[in-house]
């Protein structure tokens, strides 16, 4: 038994290109506490996303173990990594990747729906995250007639739906101005406190991430902590 959320233990992850192998991510150790928030700097092509989406179970190690609490995401099948994610982890992008025929309600009572939830519990969960977001006035909107920003909100709310022990976000404020971004980020912050979720968060912004007590930097596949202070 582990106090542990995640655990990454030696992880590599080599992509094949044609007759070339990139080696993305070395040796990589990480381990995360249940309600941590956690960030993840590197420049471009550093591998963050990747490593983001082996810890979630979206992509496997080409060796080495992640543990989710007790279970080793990497021994799963891929329907068992499913159920793993959508009992226990949310997702917020960069690109909001909100349903655009939907309006906010319908998108963060999918995820609800898609558990078996009822209609009416479906839609009261999502009520209530939407009005925990700021978006009472907006739960009709569709997301083209959203702000970047209120856009941001929803997919946070959504991320919320299945009361996950996780939220993964890559470069959750990446597409909003310097203002937006600070008050998507300060979400991030109270709804860790309220709920208690970890929150791991891959962002090119550094002035963001020091103000997140645990920082990472991946550089040229490896993973070393960032002291912040
Ligand atoms: N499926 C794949 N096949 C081959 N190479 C890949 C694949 N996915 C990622 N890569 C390569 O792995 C490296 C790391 O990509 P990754 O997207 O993880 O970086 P990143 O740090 O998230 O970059 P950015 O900040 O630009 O989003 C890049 O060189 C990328 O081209």
């Amino acid at each position: 038994m582990t106090n542990d959320l995640i655990t990454a233990h030696n992880v590599n992850k080599t992509f094949r290109d044609g007759d070339n192998q990139v080696t993305v991510l070395k040796h990589v150790n990480l381990e995360v506490k249940h309600g941590e928030v956690m960030a993840i700097v590197g420049s471009s092509g550093s591998g963050k996303s990747t490593l983001l989406h082996i810890l979630a179970g979206l992509d496997v190690p080409s060796s080495g173990e992640v543990y989710f609490e007790d279970a080793e995401i990497t021994q799963l099948t891929g329907s068992q990594k499913a159920q793993l994610r959508n009992q226990n982890i949310g997702f917020v992008y960069q690109f909001h990747h909100l349903l655009p025929e939907f309006d906010a309600l319908e998108n963060v009572a999918m995820p609800l729906r898609i558990s078996g939830e009822t209609e009416s519990i479906a839609t009261e969960r999502a009520q209530l995250l939407l009005e925990r977001v700021g978006l009472s006035e907006r739960m009709h909107h569709r997301p083209a007639q959203l702000s970047g920003g209120e856009r941001q909100r929803v997919a946070i709310a959504r991320a919320f739906a299945n009361k996950p022990k996780l939220v993964v976000a890559d470069e959750p404020t990446g597409n909003l101005d310097g203002q937006t971004a600070e008050s998507v980020f300060e979400l991030i912050l109270e709804m860790n406190k309220e709920f208690g979720t970890a929150f791991i968060i891959v962002t090119h912004d550094m002035a963001l991430a020091e103000r997140i007590g645990s920082v990472y930097r991946l550089h040229d596949g490896c993973l070393t902590a960032v002291d912040t202070i």
